[in-house]
């Protein structure tokens, strides 16, 4: 199979009737590791998120994966930041993106059962997805996004509605997904998750691509006065 990456972007926007959310983007995403994207509300993470999973319309510009766009999709992966459970049991969530990418009922079924025990779910596998807590759910999600060992994950702030352990939880997952080649693009507003997970940082600001570069330039020695000014918890318009 080919290489995902370089995902570029050129002069990408998006507008909603008439108006532009976000854009022009100018970016090449490359290499392994995480890209973590952060911005005030409404600087444009979500929809930038959408814009390059394929997910948002692309009004202008171009977004080129290294391979073609059927081949890119199949190869990644969106967590939201409220999981979205299939009304079906926990073991039938972790099957269903095997299946729909014609994986063997039994094969399917075992690695269902392997990704259950990986996140701590091994005893709720016949029990509803939906009753679930919010940070079994999320983690059911993360591995649901996982289990197909996708190329690229993004992320919408992924721990934004969880408590501290289900957000280390899910954090350990992610880190193990990057360790095993996973490529990870995802938005936070928890700057502390954003510094344990980062190699590169992308700060968005008024729908514009502000800073982007290595997570630790920009925590030691960000460029712009808005950057820093964010990063001390100013309020940044
Ligand atoms: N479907 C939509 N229709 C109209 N406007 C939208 C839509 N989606 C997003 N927007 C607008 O686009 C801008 C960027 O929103 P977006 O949700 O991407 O920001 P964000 O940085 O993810 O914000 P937050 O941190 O609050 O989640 C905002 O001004 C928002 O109101």
């Amino acid at each position: 199979m080919s290489h995902l990456l370089p995902l570029t972007v050129q002069g990408a926007e998006t507008t909603h009737r008439g108006k532009r959310l976000v854009g022009p983007i100018d970016l090449t995403i490359e290499g392994a590791g995480a890209t973590v994207i952060v911005g005030p509300n409404g600087s444009g993470k979500t929809t930038l998120l959408r814009l390059l999973h394929g997910a948002a319309r692309l009004t202008h510009g171009e977004i080129a994966w290294n391979c073609p766009m059927d081949e890119a999709q199949l190869h990644q992966a969106f967590v939201f930041q409220r999981p979205v459970m299939l009304r079906r049991t926990v073991l039938e969530n972790l099957i269903y993106p095997l299946k729909v990418r014609g994986t063997s009922k039994r094969e399917a079924r075992k690695s269902a059962v392997a990704w259950a025990a990986k996140i701590g779910l091994s005893d709720m596998i016949d029990r509803s997805a939906l009753v679930l807590s919010g940070g079994e759910q999320q983690k059911l999600a993360l591995a649901r996004a996982l289990i197909t060992a996708p190329k690229v994950l993004f992320l919408d702030e992924p721990c934004a509605a969880l408590d501290g352990r289900a957000t280390r939880e899910v954090e350990v997952i992610l880190q193990a997904a990057k360790q095993n080649g996973t490529r990870l693009i995802l938005s936070t507003h928890d700057m502390g998750q954003a510094r344990r997970l980062a190699d590169e940082m992308l700060f968005m600001l008024g729908g514009k691509i502000h800073e982007f570069g290595p997570a630790d330039t920009f925590f030691e020695a960000a460029q712009t006065a808005s950057a820093r000014a964010f990063l001390k918890g100013d309020i940044v318009e």
